[in-house]
């Protein structure tokens, strides 16, 4: 994130949402699996799509990255893997959409976070953008932690 030192945490609700996700390759993969799971519409624009994406749940435009593809959408995620192209989305995106640019945190309006969830729990851990590998390990170490205390019903996520 730019320059905010206390980012603000909310839970959105992404079903009336279109999300247009630039790159079609693993870190692509793991964040549409994220947002089909918050039941957003999903758009990906990539010439190239991973196996693991589904496109029978997504709307995928076979493409490389054009100024003008995001101008609809509320939320776009920028991953592909030519890091002049996702600053270029940076860029493109306007004041009311939220960017997130996978390959360089100083442009980027929001991070995305590591989650444990079940029916009635939702935590959330983020290391402000510093570690993503000890957001993962903290995850895991509070799963165990809440299994511990019969506190969580989750699968493992
Ligand atoms: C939490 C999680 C959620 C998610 O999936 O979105 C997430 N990254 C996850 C996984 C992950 N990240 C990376 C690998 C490969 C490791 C390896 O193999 O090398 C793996 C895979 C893994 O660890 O399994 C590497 C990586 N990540 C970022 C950069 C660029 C940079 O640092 O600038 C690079 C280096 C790229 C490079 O240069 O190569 C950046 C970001 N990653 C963030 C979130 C945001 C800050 C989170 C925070 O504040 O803590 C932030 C800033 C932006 C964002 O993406 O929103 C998810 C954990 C999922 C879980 O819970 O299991
Ligand atoms: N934020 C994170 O969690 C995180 C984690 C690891 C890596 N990264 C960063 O994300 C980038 C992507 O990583 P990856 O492992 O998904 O790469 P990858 O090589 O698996 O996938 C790249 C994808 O981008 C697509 N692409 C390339 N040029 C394009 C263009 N002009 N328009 C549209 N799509 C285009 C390719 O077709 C491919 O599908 C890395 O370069 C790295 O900087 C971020």
């Amino acid at each position: 994130m730019r320059n905010v030192k206390h980012p603000y945490p909310i839970n959105i609700d992404l079903s009336r949402k279109a999300v247009a996700v630039v790159g079609g390759g693993a870190v692509a993969t793991r964040k549409i699996r994220a947002l089909l799971d918050a039941a957003a519409n999903v758009t990906v624009i990539s010439p190239v799509l991973a196996p693991e994406i589904d496109t029978s749940q997504v709307t995928w435009r076979q493409k490389r990255y054009e100024t003008g593809d995001i101008q609809a959408m509320d939320m776009i995620i920028a991953c592909t893997d030519d890091a002049a192209v996702n600053a270029q989305i940076t860029q493109d995106a306007t004041h009311f959409q939220l960017v997130n640019n996978a390959s360089d945190k100083t442009q980027s309006d929001f991070f995305n976070v590591a989650k444990l969830e079940d029916e009635t729990l939702l935590l959330t851990v983020s290391t402000k953008g510093k570690s993503p590998a000890t957001a993962k390990r903290i995850k895991q170490t509070l799963r165990r932690w809440l299994d511990d205390q019969h506190w969580f019903k989750g699968e493992d996520q």
